[in-house]
């Protein structure tokens, strides 16, 4: 027998937990499937636990920086104890407390492996092997599997057990070396993480580091990596990986060098959890992004679907316009991998279903409520490295590629009093990437420490779509970081009247 509800969410990390939580909201019965935990990658095993973990380093350098308080610190990072507020903060692998929310709205868990079985089916494999359920959703499926990393094809690799994100996350021993390929988020930050821990850290890194952001955002944080005693092999690739008699992990280079470690962590990036979930059964490639419209619907079903049935079109109209019954959010759509984006995505995705199933009005205009305009707009993230690197919208290379005339103005945070004050001899910098014709900011990015909460300030600018001239009067407060925005616009030029 066949469960029915009028959702069915496969997933429940953040972003299908917001999926349900809209849905419930507007009072449609709603099963979520999950096969590990409820809470996801982000609160187990990425966000939480890596932030949780990077923060004791920054605290002690933080007051390492200011005079009067650096003498005060003694000691070097209690490796135990960080680890312990880990274990705290990932709630020890234990996803009752995400558990008993599920059930406080109303959402029924339904645990085990879940994959489309065609039109709103979905079929459930439970932990044990037991026997599948179908899911019948009356209304819609939402796919919120979220994504995988990628361990590339390097001979000897997969046989050295390499790290993934996860292992370096969810570390017990911290290792005495440490071998990072890759030079994006997660390389940086798991760098600067066991750098502070003491671990011989050596990255090895085809480019430079954190491609598609500004390139002083990359120059900074390879800096401050050298700092803290990290070992960068840039311009580098592995091209045979072993474990030799010691068990030591042997990284053979294509520059002819080697890297020798304890562990060797692949940070290669990340591909959408979509193989194994039917997505053939309604049409759909596994293993792309699954591509949806600003409603998070997904885009081309129809057809894919018609062409999985042999069902051509013939088009003499006959086929009835159909309301969406798949849709995909977070990681799996590949439109912007960061657990606040996936969970805006989440109470768009989560309401507009609702409406669609209870025959409300859908408002999915630009900016509407059920859309996630801002994906393509405005996307936050901020790189917690030493320095930090906080940025939002387009940087003046992608700005440049979609054809925007743009104004950049550039400062170094030595003019800002309030970061003077926040640590000795403060180095950073920041860069706005204006619209010329729309006098607009489309893109700002922060490099330095403590600049993460700058952020949301830039977004707010873009997604208001606030006039420079206007910003004028938005004061910042003496003497604190934000007084970088005033450094900012006066080195973009005081507007003149009429202008
Ligand atoms: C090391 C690391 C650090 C990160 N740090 C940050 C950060 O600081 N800030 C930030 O914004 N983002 C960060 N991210 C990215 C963030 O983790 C993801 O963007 C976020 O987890 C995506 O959420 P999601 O719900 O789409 O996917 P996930 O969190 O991956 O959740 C998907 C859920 O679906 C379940 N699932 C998958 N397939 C099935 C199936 N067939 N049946 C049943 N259940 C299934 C999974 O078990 C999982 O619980 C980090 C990522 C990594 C790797
Ligand atoms: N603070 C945050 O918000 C945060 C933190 C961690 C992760 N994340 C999310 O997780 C996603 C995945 O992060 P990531 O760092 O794994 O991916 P990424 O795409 O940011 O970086 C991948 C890096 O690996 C390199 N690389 C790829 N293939 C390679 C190969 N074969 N050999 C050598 N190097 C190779 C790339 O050049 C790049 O430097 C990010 O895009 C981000 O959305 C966010």
């Amino acid at each position: 027998m066949a469960r029915e509800f009028d959702l069915v969410v496969l997933g429940a990390g953040p972003v299908g937990e917001n999926v349900v939580d809209r849905a419930r909201a507007a009072g449609l019965e709603v099963a979520v499937v999950e096969h590990e935990l409820v809470g996801g990658e982000c609160s187990y095993w990425a966000c939480v636990p890596s932030k949780t973990l990077l923060r004791s380093g920054a605290a002690l350098r933080a007051a390492r920086r200011v005079r009067g308080a650096s003498d005060a610190v003694t000691g070097d990072v209690d490796v135990a104890e960080t680890l312990a507020r880990r274990d705290y903060w990932v709630s020890d692998w234990d996803d009752r407390n995400a558990v008993a929310w599920l059930e406080s709205v109303g959402a029924v868990l339904v645990r085990g492996h879940g994959r489309l079985q065609g039109e709103r089916r979905v079929v459930v494999t439970p932990p044990d092997g037991g026997a599948d359920e179908v899911l019948v959703a009356r209304h819609a499926v939402a796919v919120c599997t979220g994504s995988e990393p990628v361990v590339p094809d390097v001979p000897g690799l997969a046989d050295a057990r390499p790290w993934i994100s996860r292992d370096a996350t969810g570390v017990r021993n911290v290792p005495a070396r440490l071998a990072i390929i890759g030079g994006g988020v997660v390389a940086v930050e798991m760098a600067t993480l066991y750098a502070g821990f003491g671990t011989r850290t050596t990255m090895i890194v085809r480019h430079g580091l954190l491609g598609g952001m500004e390139p002083f955002a990359g120059e900074a944080v390879a800096d401050g990596l050298r700092a803290l005693g990290v070992e960068l092999r840039q311009g580098a690739s592995p091209v045979r990986v072993s474990r030799d008699e010691t068990d030591a992990v042997v990284i053979e280079l294509d520059d002819g060098g080697t890297v020798t470690a304890d562990e060797v962590l692949v940070a290669t990036g990340r591909r959408p959890r979509s193989t194994g979930i039917g997505v053939e059964a309604v049409g759909l490639e596994p293993g792309s992004s699954i591509t949806v419209d600003d409603t998070l619907a997904v885009v081309g079903l129809d057809e894919a679907s018609a062409a999985a049935r042999n069902d051509v079109d013939d088009g003499d109209g006959d086929r009835p316009e159909r309301m969406p019954w798949l849709y995909a959010v977070g990681d799996v759509t590949g439109r912007a991998s960061f657990t606040h984006q996936g969970k805006y995505q989440g109470r768009a995705a989560g309401d507009v279903i609702a409406a669609r199933a209870l025959g409300r009005p859908v408002d999915a205009g630009r900016y509407g409520i059920h859309t996630a305009t801002a994906d393509s707009v405005a996307v936050p993230s901020v790189v917690f490295a030493d320095p930090e690197v906080g940025s939002v919208g387009l940087t003046a290379a992608r700005a440049a590629a979609r054809g925007l005339a743009v104004r950049t103005p550039e400062v170094a945070f030595s003019s800002v009093t309030g970061a003077g004050i926040l640590a000795d001899d403060y180095e950073g910098r920041a860069r706005l990437v204006i619209d010329d014709e729309r006098d607009v900011v489309v893109g700002a990015t922060f490099v330095g420490p403590d600049v993460a909460e700058l952020v949301h300030q830039a977004t707010i600018a873009i997604v208001g779509e606030v006039p420079v001239r206007r910003l004028w009067h938005a004061v910042p407060a003496f003497p604190t970081m934000s007084e970088v925005w005033l450094r900012l616009l006066e080195a973009d030029g005081r507007p003149e009247v009429g202008g």
